[in-house]
Protein backbone atom coordinates (compact mmCIF):
# COMPACT_ATOMS: atom_id res chain seq x y z
CA UNK A 1 0.00 0.00 0.00
CA UNK A 2 1.71 3.39 -1.20
CA UNK A 3 1.51 6.41 1.38
CA UNK A 4 -1.26 8.08 -0.68
CA UNK A 5 -3.66 5.16 -0.51
CA UNK A 6 -4.12 6.01 3.14
CA UNK A 7 -6.78 7.51 3.92
CA UNK A 8 -6.73 11.51 5.24
CA UNK A 9 -8.80 10.80 7.88
CA UNK A 10 -7.11 7.36 9.53
CA UNK A 11 -3.55 10.26 8.89
CA UNK A 12 -5.46 13.18 10.50
CA UNK A 13 -7.01 10.07 13.21
CA UNK A 14 -3.09 9.02 13.84
CA UNK A 15 -1.74 13.07 14.49
CA UNK A 16 -5.12 13.91 16.59
CA UNK A 17 -4.03 10.76 18.61
CA UNK A 18 -0.89 11.22 18.73
CA UNK A 19 -0.93 15.51 19.85
CA UNK A 20 -3.39 14.07 22.99
CA UNK A 21 -0.80 11.45 24.00
CA UNK A 22 2.42 13.70 23.78
CA UNK A 23 0.09 16.58 26.12
CA UNK A 24 -0.85 14.09 28.24
CA UNK A 25 3.28 12.68 29.07
CA UNK A 26 4.42 16.35 29.07
CA UNK A 27 2.03 17.34 31.62
CA UNK A 28 3.72 14.36 33.83
CA UNK A 29 6.77 15.86 32.80
CA UNK A 30 7.74 13.10 30.71
CA UNK A 31 9.87 15.01 28.00
CA UNK A 32 12.83 16.55 29.65
CA UNK A 33 15.27 18.55 27.59
CA UNK A 34 13.18 17.48 24.60
CA UNK A 35 14.20 14.08 25.19
CA UNK A 36 11.29 10.97 23.98
CA UNK A 37 9.91 10.74 21.10
CA UNK A 38 5.96 9.27 19.91
CA UNK A 39 4.78 6.86 16.86
CA UNK A 40 1.50 5.90 15.38
CA UNK A 41 1.82 3.45 12.06
CA UNK A 42 -1.07 3.75 9.87
CA UNK A 43 -2.36 1.82 6.26
CA UNK A 44 -1.61 -1.38 6.04
CA UNK A 45 1.06 -3.37 7.52
CA UNK A 46 4.19 -6.20 5.84
CA UNK A 47 7.42 -6.41 7.20
CA UNK A 48 8.45 -4.50 3.86
CA UNK A 49 6.23 -1.86 3.74
CA UNK A 50 4.32 -0.15 6.39
CA UNK A 51 4.44 3.90 7.44
CA UNK A 52 3.63 5.82 10.53
CA UNK A 53 3.23 9.62 11.75
CA UNK A 54 6.32 10.30 13.75
CA UNK A 55 7.62 13.46 16.21
CA UNK A 56 9.50 15.60 14.71
CA UNK A 57 13.77 15.57 16.40
CA UNK A 58 14.55 17.95 18.59
CA UNK A 59 11.30 20.09 19.78
CA UNK A 60 9.68 21.15 22.91
CA UNK A 61 7.21 18.73 23.55
CA UNK A 62 5.59 19.99 25.59
CA UNK A 63 4.49 22.58 23.06
CA UNK A 64 2.03 22.01 21.02
CA UNK A 65 2.43 23.21 17.16
CA UNK A 66 1.59 22.44 13.51
CA UNK A 67 4.70 20.97 12.88
CA UNK A 68 5.31 18.34 15.62
CA UNK A 69 4.66 15.74 13.49
CA UNK A 70 5.56 13.97 10.18
CA UNK A 71 5.07 10.31 8.18
CA UNK A 72 7.89 8.35 7.34
CA UNK A 73 8.26 4.87 5.90
CA UNK A 74 9.39 1.32 6.76
CA UNK A 75 13.10 2.88 6.21
CA UNK A 76 12.47 6.36 7.78
CA UNK A 77 12.22 8.12 4.81
CA UNK A 78 9.51 11.25 4.70
CA UNK A 79 6.62 9.81 2.99
CA UNK A 80 5.63 13.40 1.74
CA UNK A 81 7.32 16.56 1.18
CA UNK A 82 8.07 18.25 4.33
CA UNK A 83 11.10 20.49 5.89
CA UNK A 84 11.06 18.96 9.26
CA UNK A 85 13.33 16.03 10.20
CA UNK A 86 11.73 12.94 11.82
CA UNK A 87 13.44 11.65 15.05
CA UNK A 88 17.13 10.84 15.77
CA UNK A 89 15.49 7.90 16.76
CA UNK A 90 13.11 6.75 13.85
CA UNK A 91 15.40 4.18 12.57
CA UNK A 92 14.71 2.27 16.33
CA UNK A 93 10.87 2.75 15.46
CA UNK A 94 11.04 1.64 12.46
CA UNK A 95 12.64 -1.86 13.92
CA UNK A 96 10.17 -2.40 15.99
CA UNK A 97 7.40 -1.91 13.80
CA UNK A 98 9.03 -3.95 11.61
CA UNK A 99 9.60 -6.95 14.05
CA UNK A 100 6.11 -6.86 15.53
CA UNK A 101 3.60 -5.36 13.81
CA UNK A 102 2.58 -3.08 16.31
CA UNK A 103 0.26 0.21 15.77
CA UNK A 104 2.37 2.62 18.32
CA UNK A 105 5.78 3.07 20.00
CA UNK A 106 6.13 5.82 22.46
CA UNK A 107 9.54 6.43 24.04
CA UNK A 108 10.07 8.44 27.31
CA UNK A 109 13.23 9.25 29.60
CA UNK A 110 12.35 9.07 32.92
CA UNK A 111 15.14 8.85 36.10
CA UNK A 112 13.60 5.59 36.95
CA UNK A 113 13.97 3.88 33.56
CA UNK A 114 17.75 5.34 33.77
CA UNK A 115 18.45 4.43 36.96
CA UNK A 116 16.84 1.06 37.14
CA UNK A 117 18.84 0.09 33.30
CA UNK A 118 22.18 0.99 35.03
CA UNK A 119 21.78 -0.46 38.43
CA UNK A 120 20.60 -4.06 37.04
CA UNK A 121 23.07 -3.29 33.63
CA UNK A 122 25.26 -6.51 34.40
CA UNK A 123 22.07 -8.73 33.58
CA UNK A 124 21.18 -7.02 31.00
CA UNK A 125 17.87 -7.40 32.19
CA UNK A 126 15.43 -5.71 35.15
CA UNK A 127 13.98 -8.89 36.98
CA UNK A 128 9.78 -8.53 37.76
CA UNK A 129 8.73 -11.01 40.30
CA UNK A 130 4.94 -11.53 40.92
CA UNK A 131 4.18 -7.77 40.01
CA UNK A 132 0.27 -7.28 39.57
CA UNK A 133 0.87 -5.21 37.13
CA UNK A 134 2.53 -7.50 34.77
CA UNK A 135 -1.11 -7.95 33.75
CA UNK A 136 -0.90 -5.14 31.73
CA UNK A 137 1.19 -7.53 29.51
CA UNK A 138 -1.50 -9.64 28.92
CA UNK A 139 0.55 -12.03 31.66
CA UNK A 140 -1.63 -13.29 34.08
CA UNK A 141 0.14 -16.54 35.44
CA UNK A 142 0.65 -16.56 39.35
CA UNK A 143 3.23 -15.01 40.84
CA UNK A 144 4.66 -14.94 37.12
CA UNK A 145 8.72 -13.21 36.38
CA UNK A 146 9.86 -11.65 34.05
CA UNK A 147 12.62 -10.22 32.42
CA UNK A 148 12.82 -6.81 30.75
CA UNK A 149 15.15 -6.58 28.24
CA UNK A 150 18.17 -3.47 28.83
CA UNK A 151 20.11 -3.13 25.55
CA UNK A 152 23.74 -0.97 25.11
CA UNK A 153 22.91 2.88 24.38
CA UNK A 154 25.09 4.21 21.52
CA UNK A 155 25.47 7.66 20.05
CA UNK A 156 25.27 6.41 16.56
CA UNK A 157 21.38 4.92 16.32
CA UNK A 158 21.97 2.57 13.60
CA UNK A 159 24.19 0.51 15.74
CA UNK A 160 21.16 0.09 18.29
CA UNK A 161 18.99 -1.08 16.00
CA UNK A 162 20.57 -5.01 15.58
CA UNK A 163 20.50 -4.71 19.93
CA UNK A 164 16.90 -4.51 19.53
CA UNK A 165 16.43 -6.95 16.98
CA UNK A 166 18.70 -9.62 19.34
CA UNK A 167 16.79 -8.38 22.54
CA UNK A 168 13.37 -8.09 20.79
CA UNK A 169 11.02 -10.88 23.62
CA UNK A 170 7.36 -11.14 21.74
CA UNK A 171 6.24 -11.52 25.71
CA UNK A 172 7.47 -8.24 26.86
CA UNK A 173 6.50 -4.93 24.72
CA UNK A 174 9.62 -2.82 25.77
CA UNK A 175 12.81 -2.54 25.66
CA UNK A 176 15.02 -0.63 27.97
CA UNK A 177 18.02 1.77 26.58
CA UNK A 178 21.13 1.64 28.89
CA UNK A 179 21.27 5.19 30.90
CA UNK A 180 18.51 6.75 28.04
CA UNK A 181 14.78 5.46 28.23
CA UNK A 182 12.44 2.70 27.45
CA UNK A 183 10.63 1.97 24.22
CA UNK A 184 7.35 0.95 25.00
CA UNK A 185 4.77 -0.54 21.93
CA UNK A 186 1.35 -2.03 21.94
CA UNK A 187 -1.58 -2.53 18.98
CA UNK A 188 -2.41 0.87 19.68
CA UNK A 189 -2.08 4.22 21.12
CA UNK A 190 -4.24 2.57 23.84
CA UNK A 191 -2.20 -0.18 24.64
CA UNK A 192 0.69 1.19 23.93
CA UNK A 193 0.10 3.92 26.84
CA UNK A 194 -0.79 1.01 29.30
CA UNK A 195 2.00 -1.20 28.38
CA UNK A 196 4.49 2.24 29.05
CA UNK A 197 2.79 3.01 32.59
CA UNK A 198 3.19 -0.63 33.47
CA UNK A 199 6.25 -0.58 33.15
CA UNK A 200 6.93 2.97 34.71
CA UNK A 201 5.40 1.93 37.65
CA UNK A 202 7.30 -1.57 37.51
CA UNK A 203 10.80 0.52 37.75
CA UNK A 204 9.79 2.59 40.41
CA UNK A 205 8.40 -0.35 42.57
CA UNK A 206 11.85 -2.04 41.86
CA UNK A 207 14.60 0.54 42.75
CA UNK A 208 12.02 1.25 45.73
CA UNK A 209 12.29 -2.82 46.75
CA UNK A 210 15.95 -3.23 46.19
CA UNK A 211 16.67 0.34 48.52
CA UNK A 212 14.34 -1.29 51.10
CA UNK A 213 16.09 -4.60 51.13
CA UNK A 214 19.33 -2.66 51.57
CA UNK A 215 17.76 -0.82 54.53
CA UNK A 216 17.28 2.62 52.76
C1 LIG B 1 17.80 15.80 24.06
S1 LIG B 1 18.22 14.30 24.79
C2 LIG B 1 17.27 13.08 23.97
C3 LIG B 1 17.67 12.71 22.56
O1 LIG B 1 19.04 12.50 22.46
C4 LIG B 1 16.91 11.45 22.16
O2 LIG B 1 17.29 10.37 22.96
C5 LIG B 1 15.44 11.63 22.25
O3 LIG B 1 14.73 10.89 22.92
C6 LIG B 1 14.78 12.72 21.48
O4 LIG B 1 15.33 12.86 20.20
P1 LIG B 1 14.40 13.36 19.01
O5 LIG B 1 15.32 13.46 17.82
O6 LIG B 1 13.82 14.70 19.42
O7 LIG B 1 13.32 12.32 18.86
ZN1 LIG C 1 15.70 9.05 23.58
Amino acid sequence: MSFLDISLEEKQKALAELRDVKQLFADRGWFAGTSGNLSIRVGDFTPEQFHFAITASGKDKSMQTPEDFLFVDQQGKPAETTRLKPSAETLIHCEIYRLTGCGAIFHVHTVFNNLISEYFWDRKSVPVDGVELIKAFNIWDEEAHIDIPIVSNYADIPRIVPEVTSAFNPQIPGIILRKHGIYAWGANAFEAKRHLEAFEFIFEYVYRWELLKRGG
